[in-house]
């Protein structure tokens, strides 16, 4: 497990967007190795434009991320769910051991401890006696279960969720959380996007506050604050989508 030496992760002065429309501007804060930190903010902030920049999904429109020399597949992302992971005609078997990818490659058939990982990686998840089951078939909670699973065979130094807990019974939300804590017990970095403040005051330890650019990171205590999370809802409504590359430009 590469767990021991876990990564910091840095955001220099960091513009991501879309179409050369920035949607997250002038971002500094370095994440500390092995942090827990719940990406918090108001609709349309930035905090799914902060993951797939981290993730390699957006190209910076300015600034930098800077990151440790990483395994291939040393960054696990989890999208947001989709109609497409339903849809996706695939046993919560086969889905999992894609988590393997890194080891196996696309075509690569499974050694018999293979296949056993992947049995274990259902079973922490409860997923047990549903390995041949269609994915489409599955609830909300038991799909996100089996993307938990792919991830925790992934076996990355950093891990990036964005909203995991979305429309799910508080059940999964309680086992995924205990999987999450987990992963930062054994030094993992996560990030993770919490709509939850209640979630968030909870388990998270460190928070990154956004609203289209940082409002406030450290200790949950000291960011979420009602004057910050004001100031978070304030910048997020004045924010002009349609600015062209950066009205604050090089100011920051
Ligand atoms: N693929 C895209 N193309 C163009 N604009 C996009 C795209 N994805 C997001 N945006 C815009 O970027 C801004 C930030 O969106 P983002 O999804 O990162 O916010 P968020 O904080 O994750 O929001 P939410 O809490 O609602 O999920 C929004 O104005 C959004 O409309």
């Amino acid at each position: 497990m590469h767990a021991t030496m876990p990564p910091l992760i840095r955001f220099e002065n960091l513009t991501l967007g879309y179409e050369r429309h920035p949607a997250i501007h002038h971002l500094s804060a370095e994440i500390p190795a092995g942090a827990l930190v719940a990406v918090v903010g108001p609709n349309g902030a930035g905090k799914s434009t902060l993951l797939k920049g981290l993730a390699g999904e957006l190209r910076p429109i300015g600034g930098h991320i800077h990151l440790p020399d990483l395994p291939r597949g040393g960054i696990a992302y989890m999208p947001q769910r989709s109609e497409m992971d339903h849809s996706f005609p695939v046993s919560v078997f086969d889905m999992v051991a894609m988590g393997l990818w890194r080891e196996i490659g696309p075509f690569g058939g499974l050694s018999r401890a293979q296949r056993h990982r992947v049995e274990n990686a259902i079973e922490a998840v409860s997923l047990s006696g549903f390995e041949a089951r269609q994915i489409g078939s599955l609830s909300g909670g038991q799909l996100q279960r089996a993307r938990f699973a792919r991830l925790l065979l992934q076996d990355a130094p950093i891990i990036l969720l964005d909203e995991p807990f979305a429309a799910i019974d508080a059940r999964t939300v309680e086992d995924l959380v205990h999987l999450i804590l987990h992963w930062h017990a054994e030094g993992r970095t996560v990030l993770t996007v919490v709509h939850d403040f209640e979630q968030v005051r909870r388990h998270f330890t460190t928070c990154l506050l956004l609203a289209r650019e940082l409002v406030a990171f450290g200790p949950t205590t000291q960011v979420m604050t009602d004057a910050l999370l004001a100031r978070a809802r304030h910048l997020s409504e004045a924010f002009d989508d349609n600015a062209p590359e950066c009205h604050v430009a090089e100011a920051a």
